[in-house]
């Protein structure tokens, strides 16, 4: 929602932009923080998500830890100043100058992917006289009822280590000294609204837990990983429900005195405290579709293109008309997959009207290209006016 401050401010900017708003990110990781801290869960930020420094800042000041998925991201949080023991490391293919650099920042645990890694982290750790903390990721052959492109836990998928494998890993574990175990990591997919597919992995994470403590295994940390979805059909109804979300696993994880319980959320923390802003270009009529074309296209939101996500679309301009017309609301990129929205009604629109797709904070800055050799992103925050 935008006030006419907002409106009048963006008015006089150059598009496309990216705005945040702040206030309502410092507000949802609060619920957020609250939410978590009456369990004592701890929450890793998945930086993945959304690295834009003014987001980090907040994030950080909010007391999250950093889930990171590349040494690139690893560098980043470290250098907005998240501290190193808060810092974990996912991602199916680590290379060996990224677990170097992992290891020299001393980071509070790598989730690690295969038995491979498993050996490498503990070849390239023994070199260095260190001792790696490791987080061993399952796949645990779980539903999460989301776009298939953004399913990570099922068999088919690359994530994690088979469940068949746990005995090899377990011997790995046992003859390298190099390696610290210090829990279970799981992580199902992005984008879930449907919370009962945590039940469903809940029972699976209480069954690898019993199975590693059988083993003389002390499983400090039990990572559940993120993927709280949301309402993206609703971008006004803000702040997920977190409360929610943490009671499931409060209720159905089997958590021992000396466990603690791990979160990796990006989404649902920064996904509705953004807005791409654009300006239609032009307006074509046809017979049979109307077209908006609007200054910002998939290189600067690729989720549409990408996983036909759905966005709201807004004409933002003062009304000048009771008309509604139905348009494809579509970018300037030579790719026919670049558009925003078929079918969408809008008041009557015209060239230069202000367009905001909604709820663009995760997975949208971030992914953006220079394809088409597009200008680089620029963004505005509510406390730059
Ligand atoms: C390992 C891991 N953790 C956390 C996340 C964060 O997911 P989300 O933004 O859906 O909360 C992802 C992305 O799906 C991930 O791959
Ligand atoms: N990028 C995806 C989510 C993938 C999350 C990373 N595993 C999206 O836009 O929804």
């Amino acid at each position: 929602m935008f006030s006419d401050k907002d409106i009048a401010h963006f008015s006089n900017l150059e598009t496309p932009f990216y705005y945040y708003d702040l206030n309502l990110l410092r507000e949802t990781l609060k619920v957020c923080s609250e939410a978590a801290n009456a369990y004592n869960f701890h929450v890793h930020y998945a930086m993945k998500a959304n690295f834009n420094d003014k987001v980090l800042a907040q994030i950080k000041q909010a007391g999250f830890g950093a889930d990171a998925v590349s040494g690139g991201e690893v560098k980043k949080a470290i250098e907005s100043g998240f501290a190193n023991n808060k810092v974990v490391f996912a991602g199916v293919g680590k290379s060996d100058r990224e677990i170097n650099y992992a290891l020299d920042q001393d980071i509070f645990c790598f989730n690690v992917e295969s038995l491979q890694e498993l050996q490498v982290i503990n070849e390239l750790a023994e070199k260095k006289g260190k001792v790696a903390k490791v987080a061993i990721r399952i796949n645990p052959n779980v539903d999460a009822h989301t776009h298939a492109n953004i399913t990570t836990g099922l068999d088919e998928n690359k994530f994690g280590i088979n469940s068949w494998d746990m005995p090899a890993c377990a011997d790995i574990l046992s003859v390298s000294a190099n390696l610290e175990f210090v829990g279970i990591h799981f992580h199902i997919g992005s984008q879930i609204t449907n919370l009962d597919v945590y039940k469903n992995l809940c029972v699976r994470v209480n069954e690898f837990a019993a199975w590693f403590e059988d083993k003389n295994f002390k499983v400090k940390v039990l990572n559940v990983g993120g993927g709280l979805g949301i309402d993206y059909h609703n971008p006004n109804a803000q702040i997920p429900n977190f409360e929610a979300y943490f009671k499931i696993f409060a209720d159905f994880l089997d958590i021992k005195p000396h466990q603690e319980v791990h979160f990796e959320l990006g989404r649902a923390l920064v996904g509705q405290s953004s807005s791409l802003i654009s300006r239609v270009l032009y307006v074509k009529n046809g017979k049979k579709k109307n077209f908006i074309v609007l200054d910002a296209g998939m290189t600067e939101l690729m989720r549409p293109a990408l996983y036909q996500a759905y966005h709201q679309i807004e004409n933002i301009s003062p009304k000048t008309t009771e008309t509604t017309v139905k348009y494809d609301v579509v970018g300037p990129i030579c790719e026919s997959t670049d558009c925003f929205g078929k079918e969408v009604a809008l008041q009557e629109t015209f060239r230069n009207d202000l367009i905001a797709i909604r709820s663009t904070g995760a997975y949208g800055e971030v992914m953006a290209s220079n394809y088409n050799l597009r200008d680089a992103i620029v963004t505005v925050t509510s406390e730059d006016y």
